[in-house]
């Protein structure tokens, strides 16, 4: 059985994915009510680290939808046991890599399927990450060599991970639009990578703006520093919402 369909966002502020990195729980909630329009939180790993899986319900208390970034990358059993617990949180959206191959996608798929019915929770959409957004074509084949570029490495996880039955991806904004081709709605594409005009890349190499990313066939757009590090949060959150407008 597939995820239940996250349908096509209706408003910009379904499209954001807030993404809830350097801060403690406390500010982590504290900036989440700080942003009336919000749907969307992301919890990574340093949040999770720190705050443990009672944030999630903390932000589900909230009003919010939860995407559960850990990024799962382990043997068959590892995956769907770790996904089985992350469906149980009532996660709407869970990473997994998809470099850890067809069997473990697929185990992990069935996992948070069988898991999230068994709650009565909605069946989460797993998201399989394909080359971090930090990555870029150069260092990539330089330092990994797969043997193939980048760009067509992207396109390979993405289709593994649709043959295991995954309905959805992470990439950067720069993939979005050939993904969006061999890949039709409801397949969701999350992009991460987003970079509104002005602000800083940090260590993010394959970037965007809000407007581009979703213009090339995005579903969601995970946004972290360039609101959760402005001097007002809101306002930036907003900006990112007109643009999209
Ligand atoms: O390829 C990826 C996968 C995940 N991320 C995560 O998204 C956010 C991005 O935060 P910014 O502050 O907007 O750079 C962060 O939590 C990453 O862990 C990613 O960036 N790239």
């Amino acid at each position: 059985m597939l995820a239940e369909p996250i349908q096509a966002p209706p408003s910009p502020a379904d499209a954001i994915i807030v993404a809830l990195d350097g801060m403690d729980p406390e500010a982590a909630c504290r900036l989440a009510r700080a942003l009336p329009e919000l749907r969307w939180v992301k919890v990574g790993l340093e949040l999770f680290v720190a705050a443990g899986p009672g944030i999630v319900s903390r932000l589900q208390e909230l009003g919010l939808q939860v995407f559960l970034d850990l990024k799962f990358h382990d043997i068959p059993a590892t995956m769907a046991g770790a996904c089985r617990s992350a469906a149980r949180l009532g996660a709407r959206m869970i990473t997994v890599h998809a470099a850890a191959g067809g069997r473990a996608l697929a185990a992990a798929q069935a996992a948070a399927v069988d898991a999230a019915q068994e709650a009565d929770l909605p069946v989460p959409t797993l998201l399989a990450v394909t080359v971090l957004t930090s990555w870029e074509a150069d260092s990539f084949a330089a330092e990994l060599a797969i043997g193939e570029p980048l760009e067509h490495y992207v396109p390979r996880l993405a289709a593994l991970a649709a043959a295991a039955g995954i309905a959805g991806a992470v990439c950067s904004p720069h993939e979005v639009s050939s993904l969006r081709a061999a890949h039709p709605a409801p397949f969701t594409l999350v992009t991460p990578g987003i970079r509104p005009a002005g602000s800083a890349a940090g260590d993010q190499r394959r970037v965007l703006t809000p407007a581009q990313a979703i213009a090339a066939g995005a579903s969601h757009l995970v946004i972290g520093r360039p609101i959760t590090a402005s001097p007002d949060p809101a306002a930036a959150f907003a900006a990112c919402c007109a643009e999209l407008a």
